[in-house]
């Protein structure tokens, strides 16, 4: 039996006019709830023209390489080059997600998503692919490091893995920005600085060899703002110096907390207990150089451009702007790293400006005292949800893993906290960058999200927290009421998933953002965009190319994904689309 729930806007929204055909999809003159008046077990209908034909093209259908439904790790390559294969008939879903679902059933896939900065540790093809097989679904590119050549090296490996292989990581490339760094060591991966020790830091370039004790700064301006007496912190506080005396371009420091220093760390000036941001804070937010790696991203294809140390939302428009002049489409999303304090002062304009934010702990920490960023982490990750945005909690998460095998218990429960506030991605830096365990790492974030999150399952702790309206039109606000109700009742009725069909991606965002206890299917016509889902909380992004007629799209849905044994009959669905607006219940025939 299928039931299902239309909303009519005919007056309105003619496009989104149900199918006059349709058994299913009868025109409405007002909102109701409709309860099908045939009491056949499922919607496969034998009089059913479209569900015909989609079985009898069978031969467009994937068929598991054993018919059996667990694929072995060892069998995932035979899975993913029968993707490939299919890529225009049939229907994409990655490899890594796909083995998930067999073998965990659908309702423990993972929710929360998890991102890889790629470094000298992980550049190489079989690292890409360990990581992707690993459940890395967007990789991230630091351009503070490494050539484009470099870079662009990297973007076609994960793409080259993608096509071959049958994943769907994304791709986002993380901007410089202007904001005062150390120069790069001179090739040496780090220095180590002695408490006691005087270090002279300085705005002349080396011709040869980097001096002893000598590091270099990007800002032209700093021998000229530094007073003597202000606190120098390298990377939010990991080192520590005080400014002892000033002789042109040189500024000699004393280090006062020893430690590592590492290639292009950044840098802060503190006086009297406050950052010091009176120059810096001149300084553009998107450099020439960023102009030209954003350039570079667009000629590569990235999936999103995240954007270090915005100040405004008038940086991101502009961006966003440029983005769709010159990508043909707007392809590319916009992610705010919100690590200054200009950008926690402009929160909500900015992530309502963007396509996703950042908590970039990292340089945010070294501009707000440490103890308050967590819960300036939780007022993101809040302002986030209520926006519709998806946001990423980033650095340190595991960084004693740069050097240990194991976690801290601490950041097993720093990473739990993250799963548990309901951030759509979390991302590993330095760990799978130029760490020791890359996979190791990947892994315990992978565990602990899986364990959280079924936690929170068997607790039943389902969302309460009523969610702000944010479209402005009123088919706008439909789409969301839609979402809104289909998450509560996938909720309520304890439904196996709930399907989207979407085209520009944005329903499946709007049911993401209910958190729902079930996995999302989101059904998409491209990859770009399906690429680009990867990022949000509990979507299990597919390509598939699907019709107006729901009618059709399900039955063609049902009888691929149980070609390869991802569902089965009986379980039980909630449909939303695009398309029409409507939900449906329904048993998988
Ligand atoms: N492409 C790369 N080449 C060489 N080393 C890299 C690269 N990417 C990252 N690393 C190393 O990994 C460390 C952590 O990387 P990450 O990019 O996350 O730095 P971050 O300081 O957290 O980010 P940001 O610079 O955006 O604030 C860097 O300090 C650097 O040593
Ligand atoms: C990721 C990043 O840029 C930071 O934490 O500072
Ligand atoms: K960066
Ligand atoms: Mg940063």
């Amino acid at each position: 039996m299928s039931q299902s729930i239309h909303f009519s806007t005919t007056s309105r929204t003619p496009h989104l006019l149900p199918l006059p055909h349709s058994r299913f999809h009868r025109p409405l003159t007002s909102l109701s709830f409709r309860q099908s008046p045939l009491k056949h077990t499922s919607i496969r209908a034998s009089s059913s023209p479209d569900l015909d034909s989609s079985s009898s093209s069978s031969s467009q259908v994937l068929h598991s390489p054993n018919g059996s439904p667990a694929v072995k790790p060892e069998e995932r390559s035979v899975v993913a080059t029968a993707t490939v294969s299919t890529e225009t008939a049939g229907i994409e879903v990655d490899t890594v997600t796909e083995a998930e679902l067999k073998e965990n059933g659908f309702r423990s896939t993972r929710r929360t998503k998890l991102i890889c900065t790629i470094g000298p540790a992980t550049c190489g093809f079989e690292q890409l692919e360990a990581l992707a097989e690993g459940g890395m679904n967007v990789a991230r590119l630091n351009m503070c490091h490494g050539t484009r050549e470099w870079h662009r090296e990297v973007i076609r490996s994960v793409r080259r893995l993608n096509e071959e292989k049958g994943f769907a990581v994304a791709i986002m490339m993380d901007t410089e920005g202007s904001e005062i760094h150390m120069g790069d060591l001179g090739g040496e991966a780090s220095a180590k600085s002695e408490d006691g020790e005087v270090w002279t830091f300085t705005v002349r370039a080396f011709d040869s060899s980097r001096p002893a004790r000598t590091i270099s700064v990007s800002y032209d301006g700093f021998a000229e703002d530094v007073r003597v007496g202000d606190e120098l912190l390298v990377d939010g506080g990991m080192v520590r110096f005080e400014v002892i005396e000033k002789i042109g371009p040189d500024v000699k420091c004393l280090c006062t907390d020893p430690g590592l220093l590492l290639p292009r760390a950044n840098l802060t000036f503190w006086r009297d207990g406050s950052l010091v941001r009176e120059r810096n804070a001149m300084l553009p937010t998107i450099s020439s150089k960023d102009w030209l790696d954003i350039d570079f991203g667009i000629a590569e294809g990235v999936d999103f451009i995240a954007v270090s140390f915005v100040k405004s939302a008038e940086v991101i428009n502009h961006l966003k702007s440029y983005l769709a002049a010159r990508s043909c489409g707007g392809d590319i999303g916009v992610i705010a790293k919100i690590e200054s304090i200009d950008s926690l002062t402009n929160l909500e304009e900015i992530i309502l400006a963007s396509d996703g934010a950042m908590v970039a702990r990292g340089d945010l920490g070294a501009q707000i005292p440490l103890e308050q960023v967590p819960a300036a982490q939780q007022r993101i990750v809040k302002v986030c949800r209520a926006l519709n945005k998806p946001v990423i909690v980033a650095s340190q998460l595991l960084e004693s893993m740069i050097e240990y095998p194991t976690p801290t218990r601490a950041e097993v429960a720093d990473v739990s906290e993250a799963v548990r506030q309901r951030s759509d991605a979390l991302m590993l830096s330095g760990e799978s960058a130029m760490g020791q365990f890359p996979d190791k790492a990947l892994t315990v974030l992978r565990s602990v999200s899986l364990r959280i999150e079924r936690w929170w399952r068997e607790e039943k702790r389902y969302e309460s927290t009523p969610l702000q309206p944010i479209g402005s039109s009123f088919t706008d606000r439909i789409s969301e009421e839609i979402c809104n109700s289909a998450a509560k009742m996938a909720n309520n009725l304890g439904v196996d998933a709930v399907f989207v069909y979407t085209k520009d991606g944005h329903m499946a965002s709007l049911v993401s953002r209910c958190r729902p206890d079930c996995p999302i299917f989101a059904f998409t016509t491209t990859t770009s965009v399906r690429r680009r889902l990867n990022l949000q909380w509990g979507l299990i992004p597919f390509r598939l190319s699907f019709s107006e007629d729901m009618e059709s799209n399900l039955n063609k849905t049902f009888s691929l994904l149980k070609s390869r044994g991802m569902i089965k009959s009986g379980d039980l669905v909630i449909a939303v689309s695009d398309m029409l607006q409507s939900i449906q219940v329904m048993n998988v025939p």
